[in-house]
């Protein structure tokens, strides 16, 4: 089932938040969202999930405009966490689940298995407000996939977790894709999008900046990051032509370089300077991506 956005605009009276925004994310894959602070990435699945009215344009679902009785198809883990502090972790994916359409048996079944996966099931009997933020998370996470959704959308899942939780909320994530779930999630961590996805869109300021496989944006990108190390000075890097931007770090240099040929060049007039110990071409960063599109606006 593909989700399609076709010229979405969203206005808050005079404010745009977001503008004509066409987006194709396939299904059974992993969607990245990306965009600084206030760019419109939770305005966008709010429209999508049918908790904001669009302005203009149109959002389907395999064909069909989202049926929203039918929320046993979409799993939403909102960026603001709201469960309820003074229910018992059972209690409250019970209330959930069934809303969900589940019966009680299965929920148990599921949400022990759950717990399990995150090595808490003794989270069961406690209550909400007894845990630290980043098992509420976990909790909060469970409440959006406990019904098996088709469509499951993360407003940055990965917020506000140890590096271990993150690793395990990561391993969860890429289980539900393999079990054909779609997965559209927003970040402002690039390595994240980077390692899980394989197609995204970067907005800014509500408009769509950079979009498409991470693999085209790569390569149009243009810019490649060269690293040299060596026992030489490269300060004359610098100022060589086609160096974007130029790094000293102890063993050599880190460049961006305009594009795969000024490596050549870069090559030849190292030639007979020393010895060079590693001479790496590498794709650009997903973050220097953003840098370069989104620009010093970010936060
Ligand atoms: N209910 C609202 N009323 C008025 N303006 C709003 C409302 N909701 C969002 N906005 C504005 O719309 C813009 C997009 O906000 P949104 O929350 O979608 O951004 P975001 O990309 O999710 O940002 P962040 O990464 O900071 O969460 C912002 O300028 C925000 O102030």
């Amino acid at each position: 089932m593909t989700l399609l956005l076709k010229q979405v605009t969203k206005r808050f009276d005079e404010h745009i938040a977001v503008y004509q925004l066409s987006l194709e994310i396939p299904e059974k894959e992993m969607f990245g969202f990306l965009g600084g602070n206030g760019a419109g990435k939770t305005t966008t699945f709010r429209m999508i999930l049918g908790l904001l009215d669009k302005t203009e344009g149109e959002i389907s679902w395999n064909g069909e405009s989202i049926n929203y009785d039918k929320s046993h198809l979409i799993g939403y883990l909102p960026e603001e966490r709201g469960l309820y502090p003074k229910l018992t972790v059972r209690d409250q994916l019970i209330y959930l689940g069934k809303l969900r359409g589940m019966k009680k048996q299965e929920v148990i079944i599921e949400l022990e298995s759950w717990l399990e996966r995150f090595k808490v099931p003794e989270y069961i009997d406690k209550k909400v407000d007894e845990l630290s933020k980043g098992n509420q998370q976990k909790i909060q996470f469970i409440t959006a996939v406990i019904h098996k959704p088709k469509l499951l959308i993360l407003d940055e899942p990965f917020s506000g977790l140890d590096p271990i939780n993150v690793e395990m909320l990561k391993e969860a994530v890429v289980d539900l894709k393999m079990q054909d779930t779609s997965i559209v999630f927003s970040s402002h961590r690039m390595e994240h999008v980077e390692e899980l996805c394989e197609h995204l869109c970067i907005l800014h300021k509500g408009k769509p900046v950079v979009q498409g496989s991470l693999k085209d944006i790569k390569q149009t990108f243009g810019r490649k990051n060269l690293v040299v190390h060596g026992d030489h000075s490269f300060d004359f890097l610098e100022n060589f032509p086609g160096v974007v931007q130029y790094k000293k770090i102890a063993q050599g240099c880190e460049l961006q370089i305009e594009n795969e040929e000024i490596s050549q060049r870069i090559f030849s007039a190292l030639q007979g300077q020393g010895f060079i110990r590693k001479f790496d071409l590498e794709e650009p960063s997903l973050n220097d991506i953003f840098i370069e599109k989104v620009g010093a606006s970010y936060e």
